[in-house]
């Protein structure tokens, strides 16, 4: 089917992976989220991504946004980035991350948000 639609499960160079479902005609989609970072003693639990690409039929190698809301603790991660299709025709995600925690007070707002990269590649 289409290239660098993000519909199935992506895995990325942390070991954790993403099942995003059918992508929606105006892009949007949603997902589940399965972290391997091992955030203990808290027993890992699936997370909850909604998120929007640009659809592969107008753009080729489009890019997304998408929004992980972990559900044992209180931050959230946005993930940004674009699909590029290498020249064995498979498919990588490279994206941009912010990973804002919550601060306990606001004193303590510097210190909240972590900025990342992440490679996803198709779980075949
Ligand atoms: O409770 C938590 C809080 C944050 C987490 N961040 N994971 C990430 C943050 C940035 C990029 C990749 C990941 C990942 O889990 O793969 C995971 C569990």
């Amino acid at each position: 089917e289409l290239e660098c639609s993000l519909t199935g499960t992506w895995v990325n160079d942390l070991g954790s992976n993403m099942t995003i479902e059918t992508v929606k005609g105006n892009g949007e989609f949603t997902g589940i989220y399965n972290t391997a970072v091992s955030v203990y003693p808290v027993k890992i639990k699936k997370s909850p991504l909604l998120g929007s690409q640009h659809l592969p039929d107008q753009l080729n190698q489009p890019t997304f946004g998408f929004t992980v809301n972990w559900s044992f603790s209180d931050s959230i991660t946005v993930f940004t980035g674009q699909c590029f299709v290498d020249n064995d025709g498979k498919e990588v995600l490279k994206t941009m991350w912010l990973l804002r925690s919550h601060a306990d007070e606001r004193g303590d707002d510097w210190k909240a948000t972590r900025v990342g990269y992440n490679k996803f590649k198709r779980l075949e």
